[in-house]
């Protein structure tokens, strides 16, 4: 069998023209654009890149995009304050500052602060604690992002066997929940896990958020699951995902490359979240399902 390849950079580039032409409407409505603001501390390469693009992809997506960089050595309190200053800030819709932190910041410190009205993000406790009791709230965009794959590709998920591999707060945990609150039976794994092999054969769906290059091999998928690579590694061999994606292809169902699969729906869902975060500060009315 070979799998067909879940085409995310398609599906993401369709989610960013209808979040665009919503958000032009808004401007019209509003009488201002909806706006973002993305904070990065420090200087690594990756997240350079990272918060370059997310900032084309506002501005292409008719919203104004508010860039902070702020030195290496920046301290904890002086970050709290720019977070303080955007949460007051009426331009300011969305608020984004990206991890990883430097080792004397707190990260959950800083998510904390964040206005939970503003947290694009979905890592504020009281977001997470929305996802968890199924009130509506901002919902982590990497996870939101697998979430439409694998309903574009499958439709209704109930009582379908998923196996999350990861339990971060941003990826693992969040994807678990969403995929509990679709009627999924969801294993969740992690490094710990006793036979992960077995575990993960059994499942339908399989969602690898581990941060460990080709981890998942071919031979522990069930013939014809779909599975969604979450990963992002960087190896002399260029990008790769969690997933061997050769051993993986030639008997999943379907699967998610890396590049092109989850990574352009995380920035999508990211710009979808601003929107929606526009809308509720604006009081301005977004038709139920309109994206
Ligand atoms: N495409 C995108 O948009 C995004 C991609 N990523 C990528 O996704 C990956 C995961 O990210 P993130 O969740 O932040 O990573 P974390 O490092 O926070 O979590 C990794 C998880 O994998 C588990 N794990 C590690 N080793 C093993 C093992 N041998 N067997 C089973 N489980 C294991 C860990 O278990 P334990 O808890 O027991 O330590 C942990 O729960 C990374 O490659 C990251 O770059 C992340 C965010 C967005
Ligand atoms: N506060 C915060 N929120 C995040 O959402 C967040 C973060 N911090 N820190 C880092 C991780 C990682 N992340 C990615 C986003 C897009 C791609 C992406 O677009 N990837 C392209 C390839 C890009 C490349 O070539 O490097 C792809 O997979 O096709 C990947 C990873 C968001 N993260």
């Amino acid at each position: 069998m070979t799998a067909q390849i879940i085409d995310g950079k398609a599906f993401a580039l369709g989610l960013r023209a209808r979040v665009g032409e919503l958000a032009a409407a808004f401007r019209g409505s509003a009488g201002r654009p909806a706006g973002l603001a993305v904070v990065l501390v420090g200087d690594d390469p990756a997240s350079n890149v990272y918060v370059r693009s997310k900032g084309k992809a506002t501005i292409a997506a008719n919203m104004e995009s508010f860039e902070h960089r702020l030195p290496a050595e920046t301290s904890q309190d002086d970050l709290l304050a720019l977070v303080e200053r955007l949460n007051a800030d009426d331009r300011v819709d969305g608020i984004l500052v990206q991890l990883p932190l430097p080792a004397h910041i707190d990260a959950q410190t800083i998510i904390t602060r964040i206005s939970p009205d503003k947290d694009v993000d979905g890592f504020h406790p009281v977001n997470a604690g929305r996802l968890m009791t199924g009130l509506p709230g901002f919902v982590p965009c990497t996870p939101l992002g697998c979430l439409m794959l694998l309903e574009d590709q499958l439709g209704d998920l109930s009582g379908l066997d998923a196996v999350v591999i990861g339990r971060s707060n941003i990826v693992g945990k969040p994807m678990a929940a969403l995929l509990t609150a679709k009627s999924a039976t969801v294993t969740i794994a992690h490094s710990r896990t006793r036979d992960l092999s077995s575990v993960v054969r059994r499942a339908d769906i399989i969602v690898a958020a581990v941060g460990r290059a080709d981890f998942v091999k071919g031979e522990w998928i069930k013939p014809g699951a779909t599975v969604i690579d979450v990963g992002i590694n960087r190896t002399d061999e260029g990008l790769v995902g969690d997933v061997d994606f050769d051993g993986a292809a030639s008997v999943a169902g379907a699967i998610t490359p890396v590049p092109g699969g989850v990574g352009p729906m995380t920035i999508a869902c990211l710009l979808r979240n601003t929107l929606v975060a526009a809308h509720r500060n604006a009081g301005v009315a977004l038709e139920e399902g309109a994206i």
